[in-house]
């Protein structure tokens, strides 16, 4: 089965969060598992692109609007990461260093899915499956159906996953002639609030949609950003599938980035060195526990609640623990967050910026790790946590509820809180401390978490089920 996944992100060539993690692992174990699935991605000006050798599989021009692109497709010559890849170059349009944020985004996503569909037409390639990842790729479930351009890949199923409903890909429909060909009597499919939605429209359109975790699916209903009218309507479309890891890459005992690797039976040993030089280089205390948060400093994540929570706990458990943050995001949090080293010398360290092998020796250092989050569709972290033997700290919400167990269960590992407050946050670190005070039920706690398994394997297994249905049908 021939399964092309379109995303923004795909790690290790480019991520910015979660849709990176999810994109880099799953086509490599539907690999694994026998298919023949591939990942698309726009060129990037990055590390991995400069570093790598590609091959040109084809080339092409296509009109978007007024203007005529000229593109190539260049595929990774030695199959490095279990899988096919394919960037689409299209220069001075997606030859950019970073992912997100240029004036001209719409642009520059409308041309990637356009000319992902103009090079599969004209070289006659028919994907048993396209599977699109997030707003960025939304259209092409509208197209197949609705273009004259793409009208031989009507019949391919489409399959569109939600990492992130917040964000929508909203444009103005004095931009809608840039999509070729379509009939405007099915334009309505693209609507959404008098704008073009992108999200919207792949919800419409596509043969099925999954989100992240079945809980997510539920909290879409009533909590999408302006779509939970849509969600309900369409909800028997959805499938919640809860993400996995990719343990090749995420593995304490095997992890080149960390200081001292380590498995379950010598996780007490081996986090205590990752901690002592993590709490080296941050001018931390060793002996007192250390709870981190890693993530975008957005309100999704409750990050704005930090500097808060941490001065709130700093001085009721009066310095008996130290935080370690790293992210970055909404300017106001990253300016709070960094404004608080001054006032917390020997408690406190801060990164502000994004660094893939500090986020893996704080994940192997860190006792417990804080997720506040007021949205989370799954949440990677705390199954990253999980597999380190750090104890996750999470509000009870989306994913983080799907996965994680307060340990008042019998078979509980994680500690949960309802009130996402100041107070709520500072009362389930205050949990965490008496947890920490008893070394032996650190110990069995961390022998447990590391023994669940929360890999690709089973969720690779439901996405396989969800394409065969749909080839089948
Ligand atoms: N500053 C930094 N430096 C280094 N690494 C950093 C970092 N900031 C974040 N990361 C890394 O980025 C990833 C974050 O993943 P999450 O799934 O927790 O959130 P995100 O909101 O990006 O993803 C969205 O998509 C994913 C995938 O479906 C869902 O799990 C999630 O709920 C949804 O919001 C992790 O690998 C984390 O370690």
């Amino acid at each position: 089965m021939n399964v092309m996944h379109l995303s923004a992100e795909c790690y290790p060539v480019a991520k910015v969060g979660g849709l990176g993690d999810v994109v880099g692992a799953l086509p490599k174990y539907l690999c694994e598992a026998g298919l023949n699935a591939s990942v698309v991605l726009p060129y990037y000006d990055r590390k991995f692109v400069r570093e790598n050798t590609f091959d040109l599989e084809f080339k092409s021009s296509i009109k978007i609007g007024t203007k005529i692109f000229d593109y190539s497709i260049l595929k990774e010559s030695s199959r490095k990461l279990g899988f096919d890849l394919y960037l689409i170059h299209i220069p001075g349009l997606l030859d950019r260093q970073e992912i997100y944020c240029y004036p001209d985004e719409i642009e520059q996503f409308i041309s990637f899915q356009l000319c992902f569909l103009d090079w599969i037409v004209k070289a006659e390639i028919k994907p048993d499956i396209i599977h699109c990842h997030d707003h960025h790729t939304g259209l092409i479930p509208f197209l197949v159906s609705h273009s004259s351009s793409f009208k031989s890949l009507a019949s391919i199923p489409t399959v569109c996953t939600i990492h992130n409903g917040q964000y929508q890909g909203w444009f103005g429909w004095d931009k809608v002639g840039y999509l070729p060909g379509i009939d405007l009597s099915k334009a309505g499919l693209l609507d959404w609030a008098n704008c073009i939605n992108s999200l919207a429209a792949s919800v419409k359109c596509c043969w099925k949609f999954t989100t992240v975790s079945p809980s997510y699916l539920e909290e879409l209903s009533y909590n999408s950003n302006g779509l939970e009218k849509l969600f309900q309507m369409e909800k028997n479309k959805g499938i919640g599938i809860i993400n996995g890891i990719d343990t090749q890459v995420w593995d304490p005992e095997n992890d080149p980035m960390i200081v001292k690797n380590y498995s379950a039976l010598t996780a007490d040993t081996g986090k205590k060195e990752n901690k002592k030089l993590l709490c080296k280089e941050f001018g931390l205390t060793t002996n007192k526990p250390l709870v981190v948060f890693i993530g975008r400093l957005v309100g999704e994540k409750g990050a704005d609640l930090l500097p808060e929570v941490i001065s709130s706990c700093l001085e009721r458990y009066k310095g008996k623990l130290n935080f370690l943050i790293l992210g970055s995001g909404d300017p106001a949090t990253e300016k709070n967050l960094k404004e608080l080293s001054s006032k917390h010398k020997k408690h406190y360290g801060v990164y502000i910026g994004y660094d893939e092998e500090l986020s893996h020796r704080i994940y192997a250092g860190a006792d417990f790790l804080m997720m506040p989050s007021r949205v989370e569709p799954c949440g990677l972290n705390q199954l990253y946590a999980i597999r380190y033997g750090t104890i996750p700290v999470v509000h009870k919400t989306g994913g983080l509820k799907d996965t994680v167990i307060d340990l008042k269960n019998k078979n509980g590992y994680g500690l949960t809180f309802d009130d996402l407050t100041i107070d709520g946050l500072t009362n389930a670190i205050g949990r965490a401390l008496d947890v920490y005070a008893d070394s032996g039920r650190m110990t069995e706690i961390r022998k447990k978490m590391m023994s669940l398994d929360f890999s690709w394997d089973r969720s690779a297994k439901e996405y396989i089920d969800l394409y065969k249905s749909l080839i089948t049908n």
